[in-house]
């Protein structure tokens, strides 16, 4: 059932369209993904805690939503724009529509409006806060309510588990740090056997100690990263001793914690097909991607940290890798879901570091 509604943007701008899901009023920060296929994925990746996500791809619902897809089991997104959203979805894993499924978890939807007009409006002047409502209150009164609502820094402790977990493997013992996890990593983890513990953002370092890890997987989630502190302390006190890998807010807190910066870009990377150069061999992977904030490529300097991996489209940082300690991340997601696979190779280089490390470790007792 489709209704009136609009998008009211903090310059001022209106996009009025039909609602779909959830026919409740809402404001987030409003970004744009260019995947062309993936919705599912996009809609349930929990990094998108609190955003308004508009899709660049016109057709959207159109094979509907399946049980298989899910990156999280209840989407964190605040509310979905797309141009053309399809009532009648057709495909053979499909089990119910997205109009349906956004109504089911409360989640407000807009259609039916220019979504390369509001893209390039967030391109040209930055991420900014919108509204989506039916009401037609004065657009005064809901420009003043915009600015007076500040976007949450609390996205994480929303996303995270709330209580450790063991996924069981006879493989190496993972400790995943969950800030909001895409359940692509557990799988790819799973898929090579690991024996996974998951545990939540503030876990500590000596909690994490105590479970003997063989490695360290510090996950994606939304926000900004030094909204995290709890694990910027943690990762300070284990690096060197575990070996790490981090995953988008996973590699912005690694890098904090040998301290480097971070910064907000403008209008942030996300799509499926970010060319990302790798400079140690050279080679040029497309990456899944879906961020907002980058570590600061001058602010690497004197910390112990190589840039590895570079975006083509802008050149900031996408990944890294600590010159001493065994410990890399990167910025896009190996795990891809959705998106390309090209670098799902990396979570195979995590396990073999660690068990370099711990060959390494062995000679130096036995020597
Ligand atoms: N996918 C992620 O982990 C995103 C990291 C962080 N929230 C950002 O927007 O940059």
């Amino acid at each position: 059932m489709l209704f009136k509604r609009q998008l009211v943007l903090e310059d001022g701008t209106i996009f009025v369209g039909d609602g779909f899901g959830s026919d409740r009023s809402i404001s987030g920060e409003v970004v744009f993904n260019t995947s062309m296929t993936g919705y599912q994925e996009i809609i349930t990746d929990p990094s998108y805690c609190g955003q308004i996500v508009t899709l660049t791809y016109p057709l959207i619902g159109n094979y509907g939503v399946n049980r298989d897809d899910f990156e999280t089991v209840a989407p964190f997104i605040n509310g979905l724009i797309v141009r053309e959203m399809s009532e009648y979805p057709s495909n053979f894993r499909s089990d119910e529509n997205l109009d349906n499924f956004l109504r089911a978890h409360d989640i407000p939807g807009l259609s039916g409006i220019d979504t390369r007009k509001l893209t390039r409006i967030i391109r040209n002047y930055g991420t900014m806060k919108g509204y989506i409502t039916n009401s037609d209150q004065p657009l005064d009164s809901i420009l003043q309510k915009l600015k007076q609502t500040p976007l949450r820094n609390d996205q994480v402790k929303q996303t995270s588990t709330v209580k450790p977990y063991i996924v069981p493997g006879r493989g190496l013992r993972i400790v995943l740090v969950d800030f909001g996890m895409k359940h692509g990593i557990l799988r790819e983890l799973t898929k090579r056997n690991s024996h996974v513990t998951v545990v939540p953002y503030n876990y500590g370092a000596e909690n994490i100690l105590r479970l003997k890890p063989d490695g360290i997987m510090l996950t994606n989630g939304p926000g900004d990263p030094k909204d995290v502190p709890e694990a910027i302390e943690m990762i300070k006190e284990v690096i060197g001793t575990i070996p790490i890998f981090g995953i988008c807010l996973g590699h912005q807190l690694l890098a904090l914690a040998c301290g480097a910066e971070t910064e907000k870009l403008k209008f942030g990377h996300r799509g499926g097909n970010h060319p990302v150069k790798d400079l140690e061999n050279g080679k040029t992977y497309l990456t899944s991607q879906n961020h907002g904030y980058a570590v600061v490529k001058q602010s690497l300097a004197n910390t112990g940290l190589q840039l590895t991996q570079v975006a083509l489209n802008d050149q900031t940082v996408e990944g890294i890798r600590h010159l001493t300690y065994p410990a890399f991340s990167v910025q896009y997601h190996p795990e891809s879901s959705p998106g390309p696979e090209d670098t799902n190779y990396l979570f195979d280089d995590f396990l073999t570091m660690i068990k370099n490390y711990q060959k390494r470790s062995e000679e130096i007792i036995y020597a």
